[in-house]
């Protein structure tokens, strides 16, 4: 490049930054996320020139300070700082879960889960993370093509991993409030028949399937976690199955595999009475594989399972399918029970008061 030429970031370049800013793990503060939405602003929509707002409303006023004081500076100008920036920001989190989620080639159809392959490994990115990546009906449904592609694939493993601070906060509860013309009863009905067809996806993956739980887990998100073949876990993760504080009952084939991993005692703490789990205790349990501490945590299971996705795919497979054929008729027949049970409970005062209150007080379970 010759001295004096301005770089100036494509409209692509500028597209990536702002997918790539969704899939950042960690908060920037508050003043980097100002400046973001400033040169975001600028570089859609020019200078500022709205009025400013009133003392009172703090947060559009701090919004337009910001913006305000880019001055004159191009649009352009503007997307090549705006794009600098996600970049420094991405560049400052773990390299591996870099790699690991952005490279490769996405699969950009999704619009909640970014989908990559590389180094024989199809990663699942759950990637709603304002959401605490809780699982919209859409979501689901992404979720059932994304393996479905993924079993076909060339790759040797596949990965569920989450964006953001939390692995999933299970299912996301406005599917609940959602309710059509015709009523609550076909709610139900459609609900069950999306967890039945969600939960049969597990139960038949047909290579190996690894979570790569990299904060806490909720609902869904902690029951799915007995069909997954091994289970990596940062030390910051805990595993919360609020089932009974929501009127509902457990899925996921829970009831089954829980007890049959962990004893009849111990599961029932966590799916009778919402006991929430520490990574450690879950990994004595046999929920989780191994604990990693935090801030190695994606270099070191990232590092694992490059090493695993070099061994011989169909010997994986043929293997994978030997340990979980048997109980496989066993487990969709949980699975159908389960969901049975569920539509009942959806429409149940118990469950429509604690899906109430959970938007009505936002209250933490
Ligand atoms: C089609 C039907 C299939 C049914 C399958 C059966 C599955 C059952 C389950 O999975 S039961 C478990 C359901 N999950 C929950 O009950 C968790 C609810 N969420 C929370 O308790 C909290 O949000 C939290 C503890 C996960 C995180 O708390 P905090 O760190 O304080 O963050 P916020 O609460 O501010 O969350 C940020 C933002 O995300 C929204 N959100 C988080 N989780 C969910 C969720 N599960 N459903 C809907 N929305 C969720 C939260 O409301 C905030 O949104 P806002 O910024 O206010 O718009």
């Amino acid at each position: 490049m010759n001295r004096g030429t301005v770089m100036r970031a494509t409209e692509v370049e500028f597209d990536k930054a702002k997918e790539h800013l969704k899939t950042l793990k960690n908060d920037p503060g508050n003043d980097t996320k100002l400046r973001i939405y400033a040169l975001f602003k600028q570089a859609t929509q020019g200078s500022c020139s709205s009025p400013k707002p009133g003392m009172l409303d703090f947060v559009n006023k701090a919004k337009w300070e910001a913006w305000n004081s880019l001055g004159n500076i191009s649009k352009e100008d503007a997307r090549q700082k705006y794009v600098d920036l996600v970049g420094t920001l991405i560049s400052s989190e773990a390299p591996i879960q870099k790699e690991a989620t952005t490279a490769g080639d996405p699969k950009s159809s999704y619009q909640t889960l970014q989908v990559t392959t590389e180094n024989n490994i199809t990663t699942i990115l759950l990637n709603r993370p304002e959401k605490k990546n809780a699982i919209s009906r859409k979501m689901y449904e992404e979720i059932m093509q994304a393996l479905e592609q993924a079993g076909k694939d060339d790759s040797v493993l596949t990965v569920m991993t989450g964006s953001g601070d939390y692995y999933c906060s299970g299912n996301d509860l406005s599917n609940f409030t959602q309710v059509g013309a015709e009523g609550v009863e076909k709610l139900a009905r459609d609900s069950g028949e999306l967890l039945t067809r969600y939960v049969s996806h597990f139960i038949d993956f047909p290579k190996p399937l690894i979570a790569v739980v990299n904060g806490p887990a909720v609902g869904i998100a902690v029951t799915g976690l007995g069909l997954f073949d091994v289970v990596y876990a940062t030390d910051r993760a805990t595993f919360h199955a609020p089932f009974s504080q929501l009127g509902q009952s457990p899925e996921g084939c829970s009831s089954y595999t829980f007890p049959k991993m962990m004893g009849t005692a111990k599961a029932n703490e966590i799916l009778l009475f919402n006991k929430k789990l520490t990574a450690a205790q879950a990994c004595d349990l046999g929920l989780v594989t191994e604990v990693f501490p935090d801030n190695t945590f994606q270099q070191e299971v990232w590092k694992k399972l490059r090493a695993y996705a070099k061994l011989p795919k169909d010997s994986l497979r043929y293997s994978k399918q030997l340990i979980r054929g048997m109980e496989k008729e066993k487990l969709h027949a949980v699975n159908a029970q389960e969901c049975v049970r569920l539509q009942e409970r959806w429409l149940s005062e118990e469950c429509m008061n604690a899906i109430m209150s959970f938007f009505q007080n936002k209250s933490k379970l």
